[in-house]
C-alpha cells in the first residue's frame, strides 16, 4: 500500500485553479520529489495534505486512511511533519525548546495532568525530551542545542526546522524548499541528511525543490507539475526530458 495517495484533487481560488484534477501517490521509503515552475501550485498541495486547506474535490489518504477527516493540529498526530520554505520557529527561544514545543503538537496533551505532572505525563515528558536528544545528535546540532535561535546562522536554523519536523516522529515528512538560502556545502549536508532520514530512520520523504542537483541526487522520483495540473513523473532524466515539462519551464522563463 502506498503511504501517500493524493486522489484527483482540486483546489480554486476564486477564479484561479491552483490544484486540478490532480493524482499522485508516493511509496514507503521513497524520496519523492515535487516540481514545477512558479506557481504551479506546489505549496498549495502541501497545505492541502496538511489540512490548511480542504480540497473541493477528491481524497488525501496517509496509510489507506482518509486525511480530510482530520484538523490541522491532528494531522501531526497521524504522522505528517512539515518544513517551511521560510523558517518557522519560536526565534527566541533556545534550540532544544524549539524541539520540546513540538511535543504540544504530538502525542496526547492533557492539560490537567500536565498541570498536576503526574507520573504518566513525566514518563511522557522524559520519552520527548529523549527524542529531542536523539535527533539533535541525528542532525549534528549537539554544539548548538542551548542556543537561541534567532542567534543562529541561516543554515543552521534550516536545520533546527528540520529537526523540529523528526521530533514528532513522522511517517511521512513533507519538506518544502529544503534549499533554499542555503550554499552549496550547505545544501549537499542537506541531501545527506534527506538520506539518512530515509535510510536510517524509515521516513518517507516528499520534498518540493528547485535545486536539480539537489534533486537529482536524493530523489527516487519527481513528478512535475504545472498550472495545478499532472505533467510527468518518473527518474529525474525522465521528467527533465519531457517534452510537455521542458515546455512549461519554457514558458514560465517566457
Ligand atoms: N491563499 C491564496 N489565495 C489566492 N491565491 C493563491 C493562494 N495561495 C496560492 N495562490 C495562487 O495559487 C497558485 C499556486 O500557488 P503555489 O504557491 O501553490 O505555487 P508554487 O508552485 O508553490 O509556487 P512557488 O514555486 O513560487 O512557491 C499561484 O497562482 C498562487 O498565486
Amino acid at each position: 500500500m502506498s503511504a501517500l495517495v493524493v486522489d484527483t484533487v482540486s483546489l480554486s481560488f476564486g477564479g484561479l485553479k491552483a490544484v486540478d484534477g490532480l493524482s499522485f501517490s508516493v511509496e514507503k521509503g521513497e524520496i519523492f520529489t515535487i516540481i514545477g515552475p512558479n506557481g504551479a501550485g506546489k505549496s498549495t498541495v502541501f497545505n492541502l495534505i496538511c489540512r490548511i486547506y480542504t480540497p473541493s474535490h477528491g481524497d488525501i489518504r496517509l496509510d489507506g486512511r482518509s486525511l480530510l477527516d482530520a484538523k490541522p493540529h491532528q494531522v501531526v498526530q497521524r504522522g505528517i511533519a512539515r518544513t517551511f520554505q521560510n523558517i518557522e520557529l519560536f526565534e527566541h527561544a533556545s534550540l532544544l525548546d524549539n524541539l520540546l514545543i513540538g511535543r504540544f503538537r504530538h502525542g496526547r496533551f492533557a492539560p490537567l495532568s500536565e498541570l498536576l505532572f503526574l507520573p504518566s505525563q513525566r514518563r511522557q515528558e522524559l520519552a520527548h525530551r529523549r527524542r529531542a536528544e536523539e535527533v539533535v545528535e541525528f542532525l549534528d546540532l549537539e554544539a548548538h542545542r542551548h542556543a537561541r535561535v534567532a542567534d543562529l546562522p541561516y543554515g543552521v536554523r534550516k536545520k533546527v526546522e528540520l529537526a523540529r519536523a523528526l521530533v514528532s516522529e513522522p511517517k511521512v515528512l513533507l519538506l518544502d524548499e529544503p534549499s533554499s538560502g542555503l550554499t552549496a556545502e550547505e545544501t549537499d549536508d542537506t541531501a545527506f541528511a534527506i538520506q539518512d532520514i530515509r535510510d536510517n530512520l524509515g521516513i518517507t520523504v516528499v520534498m518540493i525543490e528547485h535545486d536539480m542537483k539537489l534533486v537529482g541526487k536524493v530523489s527516487d522520483r519527481v513528478l512535475a507539475i504545472n498550472e495545478g495540473r499532472f505533467l510527468a513523473t518518473g527518474t529525474v532524466g525522465e521528467v527533465q526530458a519531457d517534452p510537455s515539462v521542458q515546455a512549461a519551464y519554457l514558458g514560465a522563463a517566457a
